[in-house]
């Protein structure tokens, strides 16, 4: 299935100059749902993964059905002041703006082999943040997924020794 063609781009959302890629023009049907996070799975499926991780919000709806796919965990990346229990928090950069990112200190046990999901790829802030997070917490990053990057951007020049997938280029 030719994934790009579901996708949606709205300009200058959410500021003047970026052109945004909506994926709920995937989410919402079933069908074509179901095939993106079959290409994720088979994309990845040659790895060694125990936990899967994911920033808030579009990688959870990556990052979730992913996991149950592998029969593996998944564990959340939220933006601060969102988890209950004992965090660690890094601050970060992306396209359209700043955050704070943070996730549980017990998400993850020492040694874990983790994978990061994410809807999509533009500057890299979001991913090398998580990446950096989880590396805290003891785990081991064996890759990271998404569904769209945005090569223009070049987020990987943030990430070169981290092993990326992506399955639509822009
Ligand atoms: O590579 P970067 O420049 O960091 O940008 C990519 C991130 O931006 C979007 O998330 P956003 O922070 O907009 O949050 P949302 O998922 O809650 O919409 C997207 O889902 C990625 O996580
Ligand atoms: N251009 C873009 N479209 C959708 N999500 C994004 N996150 C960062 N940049 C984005």
């Amino acid at each position: 299935m030719d994934l790009k063609s579901y996708i949606r781009v709205i300009e200058d959302f959410p500021q003047p100059g970026v052109r945004f890629k909506d994926i709920t023009t995937i989410l919402k049907d079933g069908a074509v749902y179901r095939a993106a996070i079959e290409q994720l799975k088979q994309t990845i499926q040659h790895l060694q993964i125990d936990i899967i991780a994911g920033p808030e919000a579009r990688g959870f709806v990556i990052g979730a059905p992913l996991a149950l796919e592998l029969g593996v965990g998944f564990v959340p990346i939220r933006k601060k002041g969102k988890l209950p229990g004992e965090t660690i928090t890094a601050d970060y950069n992306l396209e359209y703006g700043a955050d704070v990112l943070a996730m549980h200190k017990d998400a993850i046990q020492p040694g874990q082999r983790v994978l990061i999901a994410d809807d999509l790829l533009a500057t890299g802030g979001t991913i090398a943040t998580s990446i950096d997070l989880v590396r805290q917490l003891g785990g081991e990053i064996v890759g990271a997924v998404f569904l769209i990057e945005l090569s223009y951007l070049h987020g990987r020049d943030k990430l070169d020794n981290v092993e990326l997938y992506s399955l639509v280029t822009y």
